[in-house]
């Protein structure tokens, strides 16, 4: 458990239709407060203007895109990405060992400007039933796990898994290595369609490093209140 050190401000997940709606909120809230998680859907109608403001303006953008294509196509896109100045870009494991190699190695040229780059293990939404209709017939924790030991050994900056599986990954790489976890439900909130869930208190004390909240604060009467709440579970004031 990290609780020597201060939690990590949390990544409000963005996903809202309108992107007129995310920049409103955005103004609510302040980057000593939380990060931001740009996904498919703002990016698809919003594009990346707003992503060029809130960069300028000082937030922390985590681009969400998931990037899961061949090497070359992967590297250039991580490249575009750090090219708007996102703090964080992410692509799926699965894509394998040379598409990871080959979007470390698009950054690396930039040093100390690159965003961190981080792989999509399993996604928080599979259970054991829908990993072997796919295919992967291991739990999702042992394919986690799998994919955590490609990801470290391609030399990326962390994993994106459920807050099921931080402890087991900082066990197998290192604290410095990220565990980014969507899939945080406070207590008494609605699963919708994540499958493998924890409550913030229970992620942080797992070893979770970022964690990723969307719907419990986007879709709350009052997402101020709703954060202000997901901050104090973490012992952010
Ligand atoms: O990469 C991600 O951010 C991600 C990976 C994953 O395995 N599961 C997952 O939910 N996410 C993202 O995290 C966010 C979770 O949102 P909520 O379920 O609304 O809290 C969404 O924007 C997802 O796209």
């Amino acid at each position: 458990m990290n609780s020597h050190r201060a939690a990590e401000p949390p990544i409000v997940a963005l996903d809202f239709a309108d992107p007129a709606r995310a920049d409103a909120l955005v103004r609510r809230l302040s980057p000593e407060l939380c990060r931001l998680k740009v996904g498919k859907e703002l990016f698809v109608r919003g594009g990346p203007e707003a992503i060029r403001r809130w960069v300028a303006e000082g937030w922390d953008v985590f681009l969400d895109l998931k990037f899961h294509d061949i090497p070359h196509t992967v590297a250039a896109a991580c490249r575009a990405a750090a090219d708007l100045g996102v703090w964080m870009v992410n692509v799926h494991a699965l894509g394998g060992a040379a598409m990871m190699t080959a979007a470390r190695e698009a950054l690396e040229p930039l040093g100390r400007q690159r965003p961190w780059l981080i792989a999509v293990t399993i996604l928080t939404s599979h259970d054991a039933q829908s990993l072997e209709a796919v295919g992967l017939s291991e739990r999702p924790a042992a394919a986690v796990a799998r994919l955590v030991a490609l990801t470290h050994t391609a030399g990326l900056d962390g994993v994106v898994c459920s807050a099921q599986e931080a402890a087991a990954v900082e066990a197998k790489t290192h604290s410095a290595f990220r565990r980014v976890t969507p899939g945080i439900r406070p207590a008494g909130s609605a699963a919708n369609d994540q499958r493998r869930i924890m409550t913030p208190a229970a992620a942080l004390a797992a070893g979770a490093t970022d964690l990723v909240v969307g719907r419990p604060i986007t879709r709350a009467d009052d997402p101020i209140v709703a954060l202000m709440d997901l901050r104090a579970e973490m012992g952010l004031t």
